[in-house]
């Protein structure tokens, strides 16, 4: 059987995500774009035939002939979009984060509960990264000894337009402290955000540099730097006891001309995570109607937003904020 997915905002990644789904995913189709915006959604419209276009997501989510959800519209449209999919009982892959703030992420982790099965994936798509997912099997394999340091690097060449100046905690280094969890299988129970020197290309304060420590006693420091200029570079060194492991990044032709060696950047992260999205996709699609749910739950995704609200009360206090989390 096909899976008859909506697919709510067409900007970037919702453009993206329809257009994998139609290209790599299986048993799935596109049957509606959901976008205010209706010259947007016309434009992703004409490439996928049969989609039917809806400019309000809760009449899309309702609609009899989808079957299930993926959530691609800004980040303070979440919450609300997650929770009408639970309530019609429709899967959903929700972007990152899972919503703008904790208590609207604990809202859709009671809804979820109260429903009694799994319903919500939230879009922390590295966790189906090649790289990454080599990484935590070298580290599980017991080689490398304990992991002691994780150093991360989060380069985007500009800032996204939709950007205000803390979204750089709240929105992108979300995914780090959802994959640092997931990577050395540990909590973030301490956050530090320090400000070096800013950058002349950006009003807002860029780069931050974050330090965590982990329930194993765990640092992990992470470079977010939203105008680094030269492209798209996600960086992560793990250090072990008894050696390192560094993620490459993933080149496709290495350069060598005019007597110089180049590794292009991809100016976005559509193409350094493109097989990543692919693959989040197609297990998404898969886990749906079996009882093994995969990525990261609507748990994962209160748990990073409140990480991430920690460093946002680190970044505007000083010093060094505890994590809390909800207890059940
Ligand atoms: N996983 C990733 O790597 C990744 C990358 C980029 C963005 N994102 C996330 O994806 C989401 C979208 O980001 P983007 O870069 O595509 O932004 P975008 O601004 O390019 O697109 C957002 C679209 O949503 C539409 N929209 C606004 N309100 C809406 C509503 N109520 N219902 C339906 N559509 C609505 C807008 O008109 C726009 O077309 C964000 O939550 C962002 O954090 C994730
Ligand atoms: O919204 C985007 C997206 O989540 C990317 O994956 C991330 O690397 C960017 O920093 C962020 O701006």
């Amino acid at each position: 059987m096909t899976l008859r997915i909506g697919v709510i905002g067409t900007g970037v990644m919702g453009a993206d995500h329809a257009r994998t789904i139609r290209r790599h995913v299986a048993r799935a189709e596109v049957a509606a774009l959901c976008d205010p915006d209706a010259d947007r959604a016309g434009v992703v419209a004409g490439e996928i035939a049969g989609a039917r276009l809806f400019s309000d997501p809760l009449a899309l989510i309702a609609d009899p002939g989808i079957d299930a959800v993926v959530v691609a519209s800004p980040d303070e449209t979440h919450a609300e979009c997650v929770l009408a999919c639970i309530a019609a009982g429709k899967p959903v892959l929700c972007e990152k984060p899972l919503a703008a703030g904790a208590a609207d992420c604990l809202r859709v982790v009671e809804a979820e509960r109260a429903a009694g099965r799994r319903l919500v994936q939230v879009g922390f798509m590295r966790r189906f990264d090649p790289a990454y997912n080599e990484m935590r099997q070298r580290l599980a394999s017991g080689d490398f000894g304990e992991a002691l340091m994780l150093h991360c690097a989060h380069r985007n060449a500009s800032v996204p337009a939709f950007f205000r100046s803390l979204m750089s905690i709240t929105n992108a280094a979300v995914h780090e402290f959802d994959i640092v969890r997931w990577l050395l299988d540990a909590e973030i129970v301490e956050i530090e955000v320090m400000k070096p020197r800013p950058t002349r290309s950006s009003a807002a304060a860029d780069p931050l540099f974050i330090v965590m420590r982990t329930d194993k006693d765990q640092l992990v420091d992470v470079e977010i730097f939203m105008n680094a200029g030269y492209g798209y570079d996600i960086r992560t060194e793990l250090v072990c006891e008894k050696g390192t492991l560094t993620m490459a990044p993933p080149v496709h032709a290495e350069q060598r001309i005019g007597g110089t060696q180049r590794f292009p950047f991809a100016p976005d992260w559509r193409p350094r995570f493109a097989e990543a999205y692919r693959r989040q996709m197609q297990a998404w699609v898969d886990s749906i109607g079996t009882d093994r749910p995969v990525g990261a739950g609507a748990w994962d995704g209160l748990v990073a937003t409140a990480i991430a609200e920690a460093g946002v009360r680190a970044f505007e206090e000083g010093g060094v904020i505890k994590v809390a989390l909800p207890r059940f």
